[in-house]
């Protein structure tokens, strides 16, 4: 076996996947980059707002093929697996000519992802990670990765400060002053996120939610996460 030790592989990782398809990125700082967005299966959080509870079960006996899960008309929890190094090959299959690859879930961060991110960035593509920070980041140092935090949720403070530590950009999903409250406590723990991007992304097009995120971006000079793909019908 291969050690996962730096400039080395970790061998491949087989991929449990719920949702393959091309879009426009929708949420955070690369909102409008068209995309592949990779949906992978399995999340232990439980936010209770979560708009991909579909993705949270790992139980096999919604394991499929490829061609079901690639031709869902509807979410559901079926998924399909393949190797990581296998991916850019179905890529080429659906035709995708999206350059970006988002890996979302589900909570993408449950598998290594380095192989998958190093192979596709050596191949031309970006790669971003939307991760809630409660899985260690494993992935290419040229990965974008998004961490939207879940605290006081499973994982601790150790693994969310080491994601923290490797984020580009924070996006917060909110709808209550408390929300912008944890944030604030997050902040001013963390002293690595000094300078980096922080958006507020209101919970579930909720009209209060969204009065506080603008008022709140504008007083603190944040950036504000519209999930612009909800606004406009796309997947
Ligand atoms: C579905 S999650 C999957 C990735 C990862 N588990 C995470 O939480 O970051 C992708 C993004 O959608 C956000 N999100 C999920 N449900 C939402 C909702 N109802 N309203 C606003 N944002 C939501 C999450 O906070 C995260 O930023
Ligand atoms: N268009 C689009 N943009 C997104 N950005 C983050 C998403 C996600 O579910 O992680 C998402 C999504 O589901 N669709
Ligand atoms: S961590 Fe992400 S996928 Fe998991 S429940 Fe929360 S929003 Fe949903
Ligand atoms: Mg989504």
């Amino acid at each position: 076996m291969q050690l996962a030790c730096e400039g080395n592989l970790p061998d491949v990782t087989t991929l449990k996947i719920n949702e393959m398809f091309e879009t426009i990125q929708g949420e955070g700082a690369h909102t409008g980059i068209p995309s592949v967005f990779v949906r992978l299966q399995g999340c232990p959080v439980g936010c209770p707002w979560c708009d991909t509870k579909h993705t949270w079960t790992l139980d096999e006996a919604f394991l499929t093929t490829a061609d079901q899960v690639l031709n869902k008309s509807e979410e559901n929890e079926c998924f399909f697996s393949v190797e990581d190094d296998e991916l850019q090959t179905l890529f080429e299959q659906q035709g995708y000519v999206a350059r970006h690859v988002v890996l979302t879930g589900g909570e993408p961060c449950m598998y290594d992802l380095r192989r998958l991110t190093k192979v596709l960035h050596d191949a031309g593509f970006s790669t971003q990670i939307e991760t809630s920070g409660t899985y260690e980041v494993l992935c290419d140092p040229r990965s974008w990765v998004t961490v939207s935090p879940k605290v006081n949720m499973k994982g601790g403070l150790a693994v969310l400060d080491s994601a923290l530590n490797r984020a580009n950009e924070i996006k917060h999903p909110v709808a209550m002053q408390r929300h912008i409250d944890e944030l604030d406590a997050l902040l001013a723990r963390c002293e690595s996120l000094q300078g980096v991007e922080v958006c507020l992304q209101p919970i579930s097009q909720q009209d209060r939610a969204t009065a506080l995120a603008v008022q709140t971006c504008i007083a603190r000079n944040w950036r504000l996460s519209l999930q612009t793909h909800k606004y406009i019908g796309i997947e």
